[in-house]
């Protein structure tokens, strides 16, 4: 069968495939999609009996979901792919990366396990959902895939709750079966594409035990666990998610790094993503507006090295990287760089005491009048934002 799809991002960009979980459809997606296709032809499909893609009468077998995307990649004519799925979508790329290693270029595998589970768990499941309908688990099932933070927010409820609610009885059902018959653990050491496992730390779904064996069964996989995340890592850690993916699937892999250009290009991508989160659309845009013929390859270089590299890079979290940044343009009195910086560092979380701990180390390690300065300036900064003029 082939799925229904969507196709996103520049025409001659390597293709990746995005792949839904059980109960959820190609929109599960939405928060990767803006990052992912300014640098992928995106490829999101829904599972059969999930979204816009029909049921046909269960069981299926793991095998039937990856052949669905077969289908769908000749159905195309797209050779290679990378690959990225999320529980139900991980076992099928796991399928897939096991059974045709031809097609799967890269492989991403979120919040999912080669071995879910009791089948008789998974069978009494499937029985239930065809005789009680979807919207019968929709309660259940958002405390599994969200924090309890997120799976009270009213917004969550309505579209991922929606969503399971909409999901075909028997598709649904039929998919349970799947994951009641799969058999991947004795697969895991056949895949040789290389591997992400990222699972969330608080997944009462696929703990990140699952992840652990996965990671150490694959040969040349590596492993992200992710604090304040449930089963749909994506949706509640999206950014780091992004992160993560982007890395995975840009950075070491070949066909971007190998043309300088392209990856040129995708550096700007990401640098102007993080760019935009840390410094503000408002201010960004302001940049972009005031280019010039002569500064244009100068703003250029800072959004790709900058912003792309150092920013984006996993090495450190944003909120140290702010209060590192903070101190150096104090002490170097880098007034204009530091206003901007300070905003920067409210937007990425830095509370107002903790930037004052940092201009009173630049008082002892820089000098009493940097610091007399920074202060001055920190205070007025903070101050139109206690007002709301913190633009
Ligand atoms: O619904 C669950 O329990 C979690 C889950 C298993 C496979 C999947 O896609 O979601």
């Amino acid at each position: 069968m082939i799925p229904d799809y969507e196709l996103t991002g520049p025409p001659n960009a390597p293709v990746l495939v995005l792949s839904n979980s059980l109960g959820t459809d190609r929109t599960m997606w939405d928060q990767q999609l803006p990052e992912l296709s300014s640098r992928f032809r995106v490829l999101r499909y829904d599972q059969r009996g999930h979204g816009k893609t029909p049921a046909t009468p269960g069981p299926y077998e793991l095998e039937t979901l990856g052949r669905d995307v077969l289908d769908l990649l000749d159905h195309l004519e797209i050779v290679r792919v990378r690959f990225a799925g999320v529980s139900l979508g991980g076992m099928t790329g796991m399928w897939l990366a096991a059974n045709a290693p031809e097609r799967i270029e890269r492989l991403a595998l979120l919040c999912t396990s080669a071995a879910l589970g009791t089948p008789e768990n998974w069978r009494e499941r499937a029985a239930f959902v065809r005789a009680n309908g979807t919207g019968a688990m929709t309660d259940s099932t958002l405390g599994r895939w969200f924090t309890a933070e997120l799976s009270s927010r009213q917004d969550v409820v309505a579209k991922y709750g929606g969503m399971m609610a909409a999901t075909d009885d028997e598709g649904y059902a039929g998919c349970c079966e799947a994951i009641a018959g799969m058999a991947l653990e004795g697969r895991l050491g056949g895949i040789t594409a290389p591997t992400l496992v990222v699972a969330g730390y608080d997944d009462p779904a696929t703990p990140p035990e699952h992840a652990e064996r996965i990671a150490a069964g694959i040969p040349n996989a590596r492993l992200a666990v992710l604090e304040r995340a449930a089963h749909l890592a994506n949706v509640e850690q999206a950014e780091r998610v992004n992160r993560l993916l982007v890395e995975h699937f840009v950075s070491e892999g070949e066909p971007m790094s190998t043309a300088s250009g392209e990856a040129a290009t995708a550096r700007t991508g990401t640098g102007m993503a993080v760019r935009r989160q840390v410094l503000g659309d408002e201010h960004v845009d302001r940049a972009i507006e005031r280019r010039t013929e002569f500064t244009e390859p100068f703003q250029d270089f800072i959004t790709r090295y900058a912003w792309g590299e150092l920013w984006a890079s996993e090495g450190m979290d944003r909120p140290t990287r702010s209060c590192v940044t903070l101190a150096i343009l104090a002490a170097t009195g880098c007034h204009d760089e530091l206003a901007m910086h300070v905003r920067a560092a409210r937007r990425n979380g830095v509370e107002a005491s903790t930037i004052r701990e940092v201009l009173m180390h630049v008082a002892v390690y820089a000098g009493v009048p940097k610091a007399n300065s920074a202060f001055a300036l920190a205070d007025r900064i903070l101050g139109e934002e206690a007002d709301g003029n913190g633009a």
